[in-house]
């Protein structure tokens, strides 16, 4: 189903002309059999919305032109645009039985006629199952890289994610920095309060870390309570200050059980990027940092600032 939220709207509208390279509409005949055919033919290539709505893009434009379309599902976080927006916009909802689908944009500098969105509206109807059979090959997608528990991403990810990262960072000479953060004594929480609050503690924790980066960032599950929080256009300093507002919040976090309450710390590891290193080695040193600041006492900050890959001992800690 393909329902209109509003067509033409906006403050801006400018006429009401037809577009003469259009030629004679009232001559046009309305979309043909054989166009909806091959259209949902190439629809059905390809999984990937970006590539969906590049298709339908260009196929729509032998029945009705269009400048861009901008397609958005908030709920999967997907917002696209292809060619570019304009003053008049027709809008509609893509909606199969109760799955919403996605909202789609059409843009065009001039006002569209009741019949060009009668065939924008025929055409729509191509695209509802390929457009839902996307939304679930991309929903499978982000879960096999997601941990189910934490919501945070996942080793697989990790490994596609950082050494991409670090490729483009030393190609454009940006910063890199990344932390290995490690909570505190957390074998006593499960043996104390057992294991459904140690996983409960998992997940605040891992809604804290989410909390206090920036949306370009990225917090991976590395191992049972180890998470490394990538940390994109970011040198040592500010990395040392997103950890110190990592483990501050970790350390505010209050859980009641019928045990009592519980409170947590967490230690963390800070490594930004040389020029000659690799995952590998980047992970290594912020290892090694974490490493460090359980040894010194667990509940602080350590940097390995150096580029030689000695710790420092730099703690910052309250
Ligand atoms: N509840 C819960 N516990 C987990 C999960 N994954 C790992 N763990 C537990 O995390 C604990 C980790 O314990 P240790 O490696 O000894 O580390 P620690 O007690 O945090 O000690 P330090 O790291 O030295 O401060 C183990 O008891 C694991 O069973 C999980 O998904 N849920």
């Amino acid at each position: 189903m393909v329902s209109p939220l509003h067509s033409n709207g906006g403050a801006e509208l400018q006429d009401d002309k037809v577009i003469t390279s259009f030629g004679d509409l009232a001559a046009r005949p309305d979309i043909r059999p054989e166009l909806l055919l091959k259209l949902s033919g190439k629809l059905q290539t390809t999984l990937e919305l970006s590539q969906l709505m590049e298709i339908f893009f260009n196929e729509i434009q032998n029945a009705v032109l269009v400048d861009g379309i901008s397609y958005s599902h908030t709920a999967s976080n997907l917002l696209m645009s292809i060619g570019r927006t304009s003053v008049h916009t027709a809008s509609y909802r893509l909606q199969s039985h109760k799955d919403y689908m996605g909202d789609i944009n059409f843009h065009r500098s001039t006002r569209f006629r009741e019949h060009e969105l009668a065939n924008l509206e025929g055409l729509l109807t191509t695209l509802v199952y390929p457009v839902r059979n996307a939304l679930r090959y991309h929903e499978a997608l982000a879960a096999a890289f997601r941990d189910p528990l934490t919501g945070a991403s996942n080793r697989v990810a990790l490994d596609k994610t950082l050494n991409r990262e670090i490729e483009l960072s030393k190609r454009h000479g940006q910063e890199l920095s990344i932390l290995m953060l490690d909570l505190d004594h957390f074998k006593l929480v499960n043996d104390e309060f057992g294991h459904s609050m140690g996983d409960k503690v998992l997940k605040e924790a891992a809604l804290c870390m989410a909390n206090c980066i920036r949306q370009t960032d990225m917090c991976f599950r590395y191992g049972g309570e180890e998470f490394l929080i990538m940390l994109s256009n970011a040198e040592s300093a500010g990395a040392l200050r997103i950890a110190e507002r990592i483990r501050q919040s970790i350390a505010a976090l209050k859980f009641d059980s019928e045990k009592g309450p519980l409170q947590i710390t967490a230690s963390i590891g800070c490594a930004t990027m040389s020029l000659d290193d690799s995952m590998e080695t980047l992970v290594q040193r912020a290892d090694k940092s974490l490493y460090q600041a359980k040894h010194l006492g667990r509940n602080r900050v350590i940097a390995d600032t150096d580029d030689i890959g000695q710790i420092t001992g730099k703690s910052h800690v309250r």
